[in-house]
C-alpha cells in the first residue's frame, strides 16, 4: 500500500507550534542553567553555615528530576507533525491487501459479552471486501459463553452487515449506532423503507442480545460459563460450523471469515497474559488467512471525568511521536501493522504447507498449544509480540519495531474510527494506572532500558521519548514529592527564579493542551494527573520493583468493562467516587498480607 502512487497521506511539520516550543525550550534551559549553577556553587563559595546542608540537597535533587523529566519531555515537542489523508485514493478493491483483525478478550464477568460482541460486530461489518476479512476473537478465558455469543453473532451479522452495507452507515457498532440519537447522520434517510428496516434490525439486535445474556445466565445444557485456566486449545471457524443455518453460500460469501480461538492453558505454563493470546493468534490465523496486514483491537472511550481517553497523551504527545519514528502499538486506539513486522511467515508458512486442506484445524491445537514456544523464537522473545512487560503494545512496538528500523504513522482523523468503554469509576483507573506504570517500568529496569538500548538503535530524540514514556510513572510521582519539596523553599530570594521556571513550565503544557480540547476537560486531566501521580504511578513501581528482585509475580488484572447503574448515574453528572484504599489495593494485587 506504501508504494501506491499519489501518496495516501501527507505529513506536515507544525512549523509555528514547533518554532514556539523550541524557543520555550531554550529559553527555559537558560532559566534551568541558572538555577542549578545556583544550587551547584552554594556547595563551592557560597556556602554559609547558617543554611542546613540537608534541605539544600533534597531541594537540589529535586529540581535535578524535574530538569531531568522536562528534558526529556522536549523530544515530545521538538517535531511536532499532523497527517492529511486520502481515502479517495485507495486502489480498488480488488487490489486491497487483505486484513486479520485481532480481537482479544479474556473474563466475560469483567467483559460482558455483548460489549465483545459489539466489537466483533463492527469490525464483521468494516467497509472493506468481505473476501479480504479476517476476524478473530482470542477467548483466555476459555469461556462457552463468549463461544455461544460469536454464534449468536454471526446470525446477527447477516442481517447487520447488509443492513449497514445498503445504508451507508458510519457507526457499525450496533449498540452505538442503536443509542445514537434520532437526528444524527446514519438517521438521516428519511425514506418509510429505511425506518422499517432499522426497526427490523433493531428488534433483531435485541433478540440477539437477549440469547446471548440467557446463555450467559443459565448455560447451554453441560456447558459451562465461567471462566477456565485448564484446558486445551479450541479453534473453530464459525463460518464454516454454521451450515446448519440452512445459511445459501452465497451470503457466506458475503461474510467476512470470523474465527474463534482459545489457546490452550495449563496452571504449570506461564501464558504471559494479552501478549501470549495476540502470538497464539498471530500462528493460527498464519495458517488460516495468513493476511499481510493485522488490525489489533481491545475489546473494548465521553463526559470523561476520568481522563480515560488520555487525550493529552493522545491528541497532543503522539504527535511529537509522530514526527520522529511514530507512536508505539497502542490498543487504546488501534494498531495496524504489517505481519512482517511481528512475524516472520518462514516460522509458520513451513507448517502451512506440511499440512493439507481439513487438517488446518488440527495444525491451529498445535500452534495455540502452550508447548509450542518452548525452544523456539516465540519463547526466546525473538518474534511476536514480547514477553516481560504488561505494557507488551510500548515493549513491542519499541523494540520489535522501532529499534529495527520500522516506522508507525499516527492517524487521528476528527470521526473516531472504533469506539470503547471508558473507565467509570476510581477503583478501575487506579487498577489500569497500576498495571501500566508496572509494565513500562518492566521495560525502564531491564537491558531494554531506553536511554541505554535505545540510542544504538535509534535517534537520540526517539531514545529520549521513549525513556520519558517508560518512566513517567516513576517520575511523576518523584516529580510530584519534588514539587511538593520546592513549594516548601518557596520563601527564598531565589523565588523570581522559581516563578519563572514554574510557570514556564505549566504554560508549556496548558498551551499544548488547550491547543487540543476544552478548559473543563483540563480540568479533569490535572485533577486526575495528580491522583495518579500519588497512588497508582507509586503502586506501579513499587511493584515493577518487587517483581524484578524476585517477591511478587507478573499479573494482568484487565479493567472492568461491566456497566453498574449505580456507578454510572454518579458517573453521569461528573462525581467521582473515592474507594477505600483496602478495595485498591485489593485488587491491583499490592497487599502485603497472604
Ligand atoms: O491474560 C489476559 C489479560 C488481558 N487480555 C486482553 O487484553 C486486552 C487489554 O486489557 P484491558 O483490560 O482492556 O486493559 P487496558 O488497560 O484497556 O489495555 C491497555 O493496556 C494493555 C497493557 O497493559 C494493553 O495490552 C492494551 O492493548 C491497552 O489497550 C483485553 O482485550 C483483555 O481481554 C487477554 O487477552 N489475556
Ligand atoms: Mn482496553
Amino acid at each position: 500500500m506504501e508504494n501506491s502512487n499519489p501518496p495516501l497521506h501527507l505529513c506536515h511539520g507544525n512549523q509555528l507550534s514547533n518554532f514556539i516550543n523550541r524557543t520555550h525550550t531554550l529559553i527555559h534551559s537558560i532559566a534551568l542553567a541558572l538555577l542549578l549553577y545556583y544550587r551547584a556553587s552554594f556547595f563551592f563559595f557560597l556556602h554559609d553555615t547558617k543554611t542546613p546542608i540537608l534541605p539544600w540537597l533534597l531541594v537540589f535533587a529535586a529540581e535535578l528530576l524535574l530538569s531531568f523529566e522536562w528534558l526529556l519531555s522536549q523530544a515530545y515537542r521538538w517535531r511536532a507533525v499532523s497527517r492529511s489523508v486520502f481515502p479517495e485514493r485507495l486502489p480498488e478493491d480488488d487490489k486491497l491487501p487483505a486484513i486479520d483483525v485481532f480481537i482479544c478478550t479474556t473474563d466475560p464477568d469483567k467483559e460482558p459479552t455483548v460489549g465483545v460482541m459489539n466489537t466483533v460486530l463492527s469490525s464483521m461489518a468494516i467497509e472493506y471486501p468481505p473476501e479480504k476479512l479476517h476476524v478473530y476473537l482470542s477467548d483466555d478465558g476459555g469461556a462457552d459463553v463468549t463461544l455461544n455469543g460469536m454464534k449468536e453473532a454471526w446470525r446477527f451479522a447477516k442481517w447487520w452487515i447488509p443492513f449497514c452495507n445498503s445504508y451507508k452507515i458510519k457507526c457499525r457498532a450496533p449498540e452505538a449506532y442503536f443509542s445514537a440519537l434520532e437526528d444524527e447522520d446514519d438517521n438521516d434517510f428519511g425514506g418509510l423503507e429505511f425506518s422499517q428496516e432499522r426497526r427490523n434490525i433493531k428488534e433483531k439486535y435485541e433478540v440477539f442480545k437477549e440469547r446471548v445474556r440467557e446463555y450467559g445466565r443459565h448455560g447451554g445444557d453441560t456447558k459451562t460459563t465461567s471462566i477456565r485456566s485448564d484446558h486445551s486449545a479450541v479453534i473453530q471457524v464459525i463460518q464454516a460450523t454454521f451450515s446448519e443455518d440452512g445459511m445459501e453460500m452465497n451470503e457466506a460469501r458475503n461474510m467476512p471469515l470470523l474465527v474463534y480461538v482459545s489457546r490452550e492453558k495449563r496452571p504449570s505454563y506461564p501464558h504471559h497474559f494479552k501478549a501470549g493470546a495476540l502470538n497464539a493468534l498471530l500462528r493460527v490465523s498464519g495458517v488460516i488467512s495468513n493476511s499481510p496486514y493485522i488490525l489489533g483491537l481491545d475489546c473494548d472511550i465521553n463526559n470523561d471525568i476520568y481522563d480515560s481517553q488520555l487525550r493529552s497523551a493522545y491528541k497532543v504527545l503522539w504527535q511529537g511521536f509522530d514526527g520522529l519514528q511514530g507512536p508505539c502499538l497502542s490498543d487504546n486506539i488501534l494498531w495496524v501493522s504489517p505481519r512482517s513486522s511481528l512475524n516472520p511467515s518462514s516460522q509458520i508458512t513451513s507448517l502451512a504447507r506440511s499440512s493439507g486442506g481439513n487438517a488446518f484445524l488440527a495444525e491451529t491445537q498445535l500452534l495455540a498449544s502452550c508447548t509450542y514456544e518452548n525452544g523456539t523464537k516465540w519463547g526466546k522473545r525473538q518474534v511476536g509480540l514480547l514477553y516481560g512487560s504488561v505494557s507488551e503494545d510500548y515493549f513491542t512496538g519499541f523494540v520489535s519495531l522501532h529499534c529495527k528500523g520500522w516506522n508507525s504513522i499516527l492517524f487521528d482523523p476528527p470521526r473516531p474510527q472504533f469506539l470503547g468503554s471508558g473507565i467509570t469509576n476510581l477503583n478501575d483507573l487506579l487498577v489500569q494506572g497500576t498495571r501500566w506504570s508496572s509494565g513500562l517500568l518492566d521495560v525502564a529496569l531491564s537491558k531494554f532500558c531506553p536511554l541505554i538500548y535505545g540510542p544504538f538503535k535509534t535517534s537520540l530524540l526517539e531514545s529520549m521519548l521513549l525513556c520519558r514514556t517508560c518512566n513517567f510513572p516513576t517520575l511523576l510521582f518523584l516529580v510530584t514529592v519534588g514539587a511538593l519539596l520546592l513549594y516548601l523553599s518557596w520563601a527564598n530570594s531565589m523565588a523570581f527564579l522559581y516563578t519563572r521556571v514554574i510557570l514556564l513550565a505549566l504554560s508549556s503544557a496548558f498551551f499544548l493542551d488547550l491547543q487540543a480540547h476544552h478548559f473543563r476537560n483540563l480540568i479533569y486531566e490535572q485533577r486526575i494527573w495528580m491522583m495518579k501521580s500519588i497512588t497508582s504511578h507509586l503502586y506501579g513501581s513499587v511493584d515493577a520493583f518487587m517483581k524484578k528482585i524476585g517477591m511478587r509475580k507478573a499479573s494482568f488484572v484487565p479493567t472492568n468493562k461491566a456497566e453498574d447503574n449505580e456507578q454510572m448515574k454518579r458517573y453521569k453528572i461528573g462525581g467521582l467516587r473515592f474507594p477505600n484504599i483496602s478495595t485498591v489495593s485489593h485488587s491491583t494485587g499490592l497487599h502485603w498480607s497472604s
